[in-house]
């Protein structure tokens, strides 16, 4: 089976577009999320981009601040200030990555907690960590929606994450740690990385190097979540699996794009939300 994240997190913002109807009719205000963007990464740019038009549909207002790449640090904690204490924003989203000279910690220190839709600031992180989930990542957010969506029970299977990133590997083993999954975190130093993917239940791919997982990876029947967005040769975009060469052994498959990608999104509009609602004491 192919995953359709599209379709799925379609269904969802459908859900959230009621919720934010309901919004509209019992608020003075709509919910508000703010990215800021630095630089002219074009793939940046796209993802912005899906973040607006996502806000647009669900009736989320949202503002894209775009600063040249000579913005300097300074600058950009000042304004991260400013949304900090304006009461109209409910979520605040410094796109990653950062030129160089800016320091990524101190720009995800200074969010304050509650708006921080991304889920980077180290108190939601050490909520995380609690399993006392608050603002979570949209990335390992969304893949925990689409098993669920798919029926999937995690309890007592035996998850595989490669890649041990902040903002995906680390939280997504969390997560299925918390729905009481045996979990591996596999990374660019990991030995016979073939021989500890090939048990998984469900492999996690988040290392970046396209169609670098083929079949020989992959146990018969097993679930595939890529969260790879790379270009092959021919400039397409792919995921780190070799989508071609295991969909037909597996049990389910997200592609790239359309599967993991568009939950990232979605998964955001809920967090701008659910900082609303906490933000005025819903
Ligand atoms: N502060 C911050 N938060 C993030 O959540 C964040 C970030 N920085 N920096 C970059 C990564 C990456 N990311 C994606 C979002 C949407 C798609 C997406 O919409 N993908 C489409 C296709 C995109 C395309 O056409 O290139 C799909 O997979 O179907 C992908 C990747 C969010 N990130």
């Amino acid at each position: 089976m192919i995953i359709n994240g599209k379709e799925i997190a379609l269904k969802i913002k459908d859900q959230l577009k009621n919720d934010v109807e309901t919004i509209r009719e019992n608020y003075s205000r709509m919910p508000k999320l703010v990215v800021i963007l630095i630089g002219d990464n074009p793939a940046s740019l796209t993802y912005v981009r899906n973040k607006e038009r996502g806000c647009d549909y669900i009736g989320i207002e949202s503002e894209i601040i775009k600063h040249d790449s000579s913005f300097s640090e300074r600058q950009l904690l000042e304004e991260i200030e400013i949304l900090n204490n304006d009461e109209t924003v409910d979520g605040i989203l410094v796109q990653l990555p950062l030129p160089k000279h800016i320091s990524e910690e101190k720009v995800l220190n200074a969010i304050a907690f509650d708006k921080d839709v991304d889920g980077f600031h180290p108190h939601n992180v050490a909520n995380l960590f609690l399993g006392q989930n608050s603002l979570v990542p949209c990335t390992p957010k969304g893949m925990l929606v689409l098993l669920e969506k798919i029926n999937y029970d995690l309890d007592g299977k035996e998850v595989v994450v490669v890649g041990r990133s902040n903002i995906v590997g680390k939280p997504v083993a969390l997560l299925c740690l918390q729905k009481n999954a045996t979990v591996t975190i596999a990374h660019s130093k990991t030995k016979d990385l073939k021989k500890i993917c090939s048990r998984a239940d469900v492999l996690i791919t988040a290392i970046g190097k396209p169609k670098f997982f083929n079949h020989e990876y992959i146990k018969d029947d097993a679930i595939v979540l890529d969260v790879g967005i790379n270009r092959d040769e021919n400039n397409k975009l792919c995921g780190d699996v070799d989508f071609e060469d295991v969909k037909d052994k597996v049990k389910a498959i997200t592609p790239v794009p359309g599967g993991i990608g568009p939950m990232t999104i979605t998964m955001l509009m809920q967090n701008t939300i659910e900082a609303f609602y906490k933000r005025n004491g819903g």
